[in-house]
């Protein structure tokens, strides 16, 4: 394999990291309070602290018996105490042991736990424990886990299930996360038409406005829907200038070079453009520039096109604006099940699925084709310039690793 540079075309790296970099100057940086409840794909604001130790006391992991070690000598121990979890134990008494069961906590005085399945009882109701017996064994001490005033989680995390959990049990009822990323989807075409209406001659559905606002929801952001633009340069101006209060402004369509492609020409004449034609494949004339000081993503119109462009690049750039640090999807090495005989000047994001862990790619990989992208479970990374022979490596990248 070989990299291949494409005049005028801007590798995917370069494009990437100049959007981080207009992320980054373009921070989120008010905060709110939000329950526990609210907070799933929000990004913390402030880093988690734990406010208690956790474990908050020595605990069993077993259901069983607990025991000071030192006093036992091989001798059977009466039962001076009955410990479940939710109660307070009192302190053990010399010479004794506690009935215990898992995530009961430990008697003050007991260092051991054994499991019921390894003692006898006599009729006396004493208990024999047999060789060998560890200290410390079945028992979780106090903050094993987090000590009290410790960092358990970084401001930047994005919060999910899991964090969330951790977030609960060290008893945070809410948490400081960024404001929601208000975001405005704009479906550009004369074409468009909305589902539920009639199609005329010419015309197609609209699907980047349904496939945006279902994914922007899932990201966290706050949506201002607004609808359907005509292909004229004026309408197009006045719609980008009438969406001042958001943080960013995601388009789709007239971004290429047809002469009923606007959005690129009012931005050009806003000023400089960001960002313009990238060696990617679906996504070549992904946009990036600013109207009236608000940050705007042409991304292309054709729906693979869209797919691709917004879960690589404009995704991370939303990610990165709220804080985010790790905000690329990481994929990993999976072997061809195809051959790639024509070098391309673009890197292909090609619409796939593993079978027999090998990288099966769509029939159709036209970026009008929107099915693909249905039918695969992610995209295969073709880099620029290489070839493939059944069997090499190439990166795959879920589409779970990106979609939410
Ligand atoms: N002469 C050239 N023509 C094109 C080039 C080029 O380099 N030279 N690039 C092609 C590539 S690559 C792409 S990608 C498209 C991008 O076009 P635009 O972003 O300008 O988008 P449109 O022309 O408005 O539409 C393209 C295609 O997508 C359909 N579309 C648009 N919006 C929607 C929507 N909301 N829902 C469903 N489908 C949509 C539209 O009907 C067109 O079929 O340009 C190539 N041309
Ligand atoms: O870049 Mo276009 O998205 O190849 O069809
Ligand atoms: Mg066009």
């Amino acid at each position: 394999m070989s990299g291949c540079d494409h005049p005028g075309l801007l590798p995917m790296e370069a494009a990437l990291e100049r959007l981080l970099a207009l992320a980054e100057a373009a921070p989120i940086e008010q905060n709110e309070l939000v329950a526990l409840a609210e907070a799933d794909g929000r990004v913390l604001a402030e880093p988690l602290i734990a406010a208690l130790d956790l474990p908050p006391w020595a605990n069993s992991a077993m259901d069983g018996y607990a025991l000071r070690l030192a006093d036992w000598n091989g001798q059977a121990l009466p039962v001076s105490q009955r410990i479940q979890a939710g109660t307070a134990p009192v302190s053990l008494e010399p010479g004794t042991c506690a009935r215990i069961f898992t995530g009961a906590p430990l008697p003050a005085g007991a260092d051991t736990v054994e499991m019921q399945e390894n003692v006898e009882l006599d009729e006396a109701g004493r208990v024999h424990f047999r060789e060998p017996l560890k200290i410390g064994q079945n028992v979780r001490a106090q903050g094993q886990e987090t000590r009290l005033g410790e960092g358990v989680l970084p401001a930047g995390t994005r919060l999910g299930p899991i964090e969330l959990g951790l977030a609960a049990s060290l008893g945070a009822a809410q948490l400081s996360v960024r404001r929601r990323l208000r975001v405005a989807v704009l479906s550009t075409g004369d074409e468009l038409v909305e589902p539920g209406q009639a199609l005329g001659p010419g015309q197609i559905y609209n699907s980047n406005r349904r496939l945006l606002i279902a994914w922007l929801q899932r990201l966290g952001c706050s949506v201002v829907d607004a609808g359907i633009l005509p292909d004229d340069l004026q309408r197009t101006r006045e719609a980008l200038g009438a969406l001042g209060e958001v943080d960013l402004i995601l388009s789709t369509g007239g971004v290429s070079v047809g002469e009923a492609d606007f959005l690129g020409i009012a931005l050009r004449e806003a000023g400089e453009l960001a960002l313009w034609k990238l060696a990617i494949k679906p996504g070549k004339p992904l946009t990036f520039g600013h109207y009236q000081g608000v940050p705007v993503i042409g991304l292309p119109g054709n729906p693979a096109s869209t797919l691709v462009t917004f879960g690589l690049l404009a995704r991370p750039y939303m990610l990165r604006r709220l804080g985010v640090q790790r905000v690329e999807p990481l994929g990993f090495a999976v072997p061809a099940g195809f051959t790639w005989r024509k070098p391309g000047m673009r890197r292909e994001y090609l619409r796939a699925r593993l079978e027999q862990g090998r990288v099966v790619p769509y029939a159709n990989q036209s970026s009008g084709v929107l099915r693909s992208a249905a039918w695969a479970e992610g995209l295969a990374e073709v880099m620029e310039g290489s070839t493939l022979s059944e069997g090499d490596m190439l990166r795959f990248i879920p589409l779970s690793e990106i979609l939410g």
